[in-house]
């Protein structure tokens, strides 16, 4: 699919913006802070509903006003989609598609299909586990539109547990919570189930094509890979409630155990494991075990690459991450999904000749390729192609060829 028509209003810097945009790559051009990336964060908002630089809508929202408005044309397969998204300060966002009556937002999803590059993505191997679980989370709503609903319900019932977990603690704890928990499990469980699920089969379909895209950004000499951690596994992330619980009895021991099982039986794995934590849960207050607190290893080489791997070793794992979701969404164009459009956000200047020259030969032949830099030197020639001049508050036709 490629972007036609990318219309702005009051998102970010831009109080109106317009830009046409054609298949193949354009460079889009300008200084630091005149505009660039605030272009791209609002067409990777249009296919995830969320911005790769914050995590909250309001600063997409230009300054003092209420509401900003996303439109765009995308093309596929000779047909057009008109897309429109409102993000609102005070109330729920609204979508609309070929001018129908406005949507919920998530109804949107699925249509605009992009994989973006940026320099955040460090935090993909830097960062905490939140970071990695989101990367496959947004991966597998682009792929299956329906997992929006499944993360939607594993949040929900995720705080209302957490909620009444916390009264425990609080030592307002009665038979009556007891029984209420029970049933949260049992929700909590099913809804854990579907999403552990899915993120296990995503994962093996990642790892071949993240071994193959380092393979082809480096000197193949480390291999690459991806190994989902669950805690189930009696494994647990350090973010929000510090190190040191495992799910007890650690009830599934190996990640390949876990993937030969059944939503059903992950479903009774995670009742189990619910029930085995409980004290522990009450005590901290907090849901100690599910997706929520997963995480997915990358490996390099023999080690770890957090904590391992050099800083052009990271920049190569999140370029290959990223490459990857591509050629996952690649395989799901030929049975009717869509090439995404490839967004790569100020990401040249970050890479040494070599990579760049890598990078660049090989997202070269996608339908759609926007780079933005600040100096047009940084962009290796193998991606020689249109270049749209960003001035202040607009785009410089003039200067654009
Ligand atoms: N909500 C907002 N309202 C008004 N202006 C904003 C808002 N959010 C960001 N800006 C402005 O947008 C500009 C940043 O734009 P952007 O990040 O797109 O720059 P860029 O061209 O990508 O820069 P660089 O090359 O440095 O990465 C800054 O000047 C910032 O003050």
């Amino acid at each position: 699919m490629y972007l036609e028509k990318l219309s702005l209003t009051d998102f970010r810097s831009y109080a109106q913006v317009d830009l046409t945009l054609e298949p193949g790559v354009t460079v889009l051009v300008g200084y630091n802070g005149i505009g660039k990336t605030n272009l791209m964060e609002a067409i990777g908002y249009l296919a995830t509903l969320s911005s790769h630089r914050v995590s909250s809508d309001a600063p997409l929202l230009r300054f003092g006003t209420e509401r900003a408005l996303i439109r765009a044309k995308l093309v596929r397969g000779g047909q057009s989609t008109v897309l429109e998204l409102e993000i609102n300060g005070s109330r729920a966002n609204r979508g609309r598609i070929n001018r129908s009556n406005p949507v919920r937002a998530r109804d949107i999803l699925g249509i605009c299909q992009t994989v973006l590059f940026a320099p955040e993505d460090l935090a993909l191997v830097k960062g905490d586990p939140s970071n990695r679980r989101r990367f496959l989370d947004e991966l597998l709503v682009s792929l299956m539109p329906r997992h929006s609903a499944t993360r939607t319900d594993y949040d929900r019932v995720l705080k209302q547990r957490n909620a009444l977990l916390k009264s425990g603690r609080s030592g307002k704890f009665t038979a009556g919570h007891e029984a209420t928990l029970d049933v949260w499990d049992q929700h909590m469980a099913r809804a854990g189930a579907e999403l552990l699920y899915a993120r296990l089969e995503l994962v093996e379909r990642i790892r071949p094509h993240l071994k193959a895209a380092y393979a082809q950004l480096t000197d193949g000499s480390k291999e690459a890979d991806a190994i989902y951690r669950s805690t189930l596994q009696g494994i647990l992330d350090d973010d929000g409630a510090g190190a040191g619980y495992a799910a007890e009895p650690a009830a599934v021991e190996r990640v390949e155990d876990l993937r030969a099982l059944s939503v059903e039986e992950l479903t009774q794995r995670y009742v189990q494991a619910f029930a085995a934590s409980r004290r522990k849960e009450l005590e901290r207050g907090i849901s100690l075990v599910g997706p929520h607190r997963d995480d997915v290893e990358l490996i390099l080489g023999e080690a770890p690459a957090k904590g391992y791997a050099s800083h052009g070793e990271t920049w190569s794992m999140c370029l290959s991450l990223r490459l990857a979701s591509y050629y996952v969404m690649l395989d799901d164009a030929r049975t009717g999904g869509s090439a995404p459009i490839l967004i790569l956000d100020d990401v040249f200047a970050e890479l040494d000749v070599q990579r760049r020259r890598k990078l660049a030969a090989i997202v070269s032949g996608a339908e759609q390729v926007l780079v933005t830099a600040a100096v047009d030197a940084d962009i290796p020639d193998e991606l020689a192609g249109r270049r749209v001049k960003v001035v202040p508050g607009g785009i410089d036709e003039s200067e654009s060829r």
